[in-house]
């Protein structure tokens, strides 16, 4: 049975993470003698150091999972194959307010700490069983932690020290999210610098992201691989995202529109066209439809959305091409905003936040080379 070390924390933390850990059912059922193994939780750098270089002295090897919390199946994916392939994973979580513009929704984002350590645990239960790698940490650092000097700037030009990667991150989500980009490349870089693994794990949802963080590893010599796992999704076809929890049955229905249309463009790619114009035509045909159909309902029963863009790009540059060529194959990617309901019906099950919070959605998928 695995349980929670909190290591090198300062006090206060200690105490506020424990108060968190002690309110969940998970820690109340831990029995109280035989703790066989502890995941350790930093909030620091120093102390995780320390503890990464008696890992490495020991000949371990080390996978770091960035993420921001709020935990499912994709994130217990990524975690699965780091297992698979490290003998030691790492699991960062931190919600890194340099990645969200000011308007965006840094306040809203959900954190679930308590679940998320509880699925942490249950997980590194069954890797044990297993015999795979283990979960050795969990990285929660404060932000004075990862941003020592200066308070962090979602504002553009902006002041502090950032990584930058052009122009790769200012096309598609880094169009619509100008500062994005910027904050995930400078907090990877930190966490890169911080844990110092061998490898390090990205879900192919965020496709854009692993395109700007594999450009960063190279550019910088960073010496880690960067491994890509593939997008888990709900059995209708959602891909899993932390932001679903705002979605209600209505909404979430209505934003299966994004997956369907990729998949309508991406088998018209596997019937033999490569023309961008043939390709993407399905998927407005499926995005057309679905938006003409709502706007027809009734306010208690229509979902609205905004498309903000449907892309087929290259798969090492994103930049956006005419003809797919087979040798290279390409990306088709997609993100929508479900807008907030405007009238319920009283039946229906709601989201977080009762559907009034704006949702993001994106979703890729790679068009295979042959
Ligand atoms: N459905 C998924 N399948 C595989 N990996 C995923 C999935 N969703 C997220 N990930 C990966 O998990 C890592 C951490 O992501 P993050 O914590 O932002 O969760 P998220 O679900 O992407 O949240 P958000 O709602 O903010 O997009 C990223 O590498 C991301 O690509
Ligand atoms: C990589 C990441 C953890 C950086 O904050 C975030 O962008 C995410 O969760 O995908
Ligand atoms: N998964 C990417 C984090 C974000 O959208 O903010």
């Amino acid at each position: 049975m695995a349980s929670f070390f909190f290591s090198g924390s300062s006090s206060r933390a200690i105490r506020q993470a424990h108060a968190s850990l002690s309110s969940t059912p998970a820690s109340a059922l831990l029995p109280r003698r035989q703790i066989v193994r502890s995941i350790h939780i930093f909030r620091d750098v120093a102390p995780l150091r320390s503890h990464r270089r008696a890992l490495l002295l020991d000949g371990q090897s080390v996978g770091l999972v960035p993420t921001m919390g709020a935990l499912h199946h994709g994130h217990i994916s990524l975690v699965r194959a780091a297992a698979a392939e490290n003998s030691k994973v790492f699991v960062s979580i931190y919600v890194n307010p340099t990645q969200f513009g000011v308007h965006e929704d840094l306040d809203s984002y959900p954190k679930t700490w308590d679940s998320d350590l509880h699925q942490l645990q249950q997980l590194d239960d069954e890797l044990n069983k297993d015999g795979k790698g283990r979960i050795e940490a969990v990285f929660a650092p404060t932000t004075k932690v990862m941003y020592p000097t200066l308070p962090p700037d979602s504002t553009l030009p902006g002041v502090g020290s950032f990584v930058t990667i052009t122009p790769i991150a200012s096309v598609l989500e880094g169009k619509s999210r100008p500062v994005f980009f910027r904050g995930v490349a400078t907090v990877c870089m930190k966490l890169f610098n911080i844990v110092e693994a061998d490898r390090v794990y990205f879900g192919q949802k965020d496709v854009q992201q692993t395109v700007v963080i594999k450009r960063m590893v190279q550019d910088f010599h960073i010496d880690t691989q960067v491994r890509i796992v593939p997008t888990e999704r709900e059995p209708d076809g959602l891909a899993m995202s932390s932001r679903n929890v705002y979605l209600g049955e209505r909404r979430h229905r209505v934003g299966l529109v994004l997956s369907k249309a990729l998949r309508a463009a991406e088998n018209a790619y596997n019937m033999g066209r490569t023309n961008r114009d043939e390709i993407l035509a399905f998927a407005w045909d499926v995005i057309n439809r679905m938006s003409m159909e709502q706007e027809t309902l009734e306010k208690t029963e229509r979902a609205l959305f905004e498309v903000d863009y449907i892309s087929l790009a290259d798969p090492d540059t994103l930049a956006e091409v005419e003809t797919v060529d087979p040798r290279r194959g390409a990306i088709l990617s997609g993100a929508i905003k479900m807008l907030p309901l405007e009238e319920g019906t009283g039946r229906e099950k709601l989201g977080l936040g009762e559907d009034k919070v704006p949702v993001r959605l994106i979703d890729n998928i790679p068009l295979q080379a042959i």
